[in-house]
């Protein structure tokens, strides 16, 4: 034990989970506190890096997530939108920084966080990399400098495992269009052409979804006018970015009141 402040992984066994764990481990900033996984989990009771087919790192699996939180200063929390909530909840009862990941969460989902982030502090971003969250920023400010000759399409690109669309980033670079050209993305927003859906709706921000082998994460803004396009591209080829921009949050907050945040405040972007 030392005073590094204790970093516990969700969904340890996951694909994020994994690098989380291995980011954890690798920083000389944070200790690993704790690895939860749903119960019945086949790595439940076994030391985590054994699990993950590497040396042991002295943290046993658990699916108690409340024990766990409170003898942890942060949760990073990259797993599924319903246990995000709960996570939410027993995160605020231990007082620990809550940094979630998860995407897909529904309206309601995100309205269950709103209490929790009284007691605690809630970090969540659908993209933790700095890239991104630039790219946020970018689309805010070209979507503001240009009218609506300028169709905008927001692309997406996902591994075959994803399970929801359009991706968190997608829609955090939908609402930076709708934000930087002054409009509600609820009333624009087109998320599913099929058949005969006629010509495209003037001022519409669209959205396509793509699922493919092991894509990492890949979106593009395309902002299209007679004669001319822009395109704002983000690529990402290893998921230690998101990794490394979870634990950043979580360190940085540390020193925060309890609420909701995002990357661009941690970013100061
Ligand atoms: N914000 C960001 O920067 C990024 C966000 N993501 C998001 O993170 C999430 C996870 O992605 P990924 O790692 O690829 O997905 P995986 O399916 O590989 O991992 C999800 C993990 O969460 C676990 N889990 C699900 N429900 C529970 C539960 N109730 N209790 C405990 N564990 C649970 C799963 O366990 P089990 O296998 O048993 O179901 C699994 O281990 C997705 O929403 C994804 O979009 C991903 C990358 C970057
Ligand atoms: O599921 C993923 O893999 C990713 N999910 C996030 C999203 O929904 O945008 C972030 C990243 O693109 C990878």
């Amino acid at each position: 034990m030392n005073d590094l402040p204790g970093i516990v992984i969700t969904g340890a066994s996951g694909r994020m989970g994994q690098m989380l764990i291995q980011t954890v481990q690798e920083s000389d900033r944070a200790r690993l506190a704790g690895a939860v996984e749903r119960p019945g989990h086949d790595w439940i009771g076994r030391d985590v890096g054994e699990a993950m087919g590497g040396a042991p790192l002295g943290v046993t699996v658990t699916d108690e997530p409340l024990e766990a939180f409170a003898r942890a200063q942060a949760v990073i929390d990259f797993t599924a939108p319903a246990a995000t909530v709960e996570f939410a909840r027993l995160a605020a009862q231990a007082r620990a920084v809550h940094v979630i990941g998860t995407t897909g969460m529904s309206d309601e989902d995100i309205a269950a966080l709103e209490p929790c982030a009284r007691h605690a502090v809630i970090v969540r971003a659908g993209n933790m990399s700095l890239g991104v969250n630039l790219l946020v920023q970018l689309t805010k400010r070209v979507a503001a400098a240009l009218d609506e000759d300028f169709d905008i399409e927001v692309i997406e690109a996902h591994h075959h495992h994803k399970v929801d669309a359009p991706s968190g980033t997608a829609l955090m670079l939908g609402e930076a269009a709708a934000v930087g050209r002054g409009v509600d993305l609820r009333e624009v927003a087109d998320r599913g052409r099929d058949g005969i859906t006629g010509p495209r709706q003037r001022g519409d921000i669209g959205f396509t979804a793509i699922r493919g082998g092991d894509i990492v994460g890949e979106h593009d803004v395309l902002f299209a006018a007679p004669g001319e396009r822009i395109t704002l591209r983000h690529v990402a080829t290893d998921r230690a970015i998101f990794a490394r921009g979870a634990l950043r949050a979580a360190l940085w907050g540390q020193d925060r009141k309890p609420g909701q945040y995002d990357m661009v405040d941690v970013l100061g972007l």
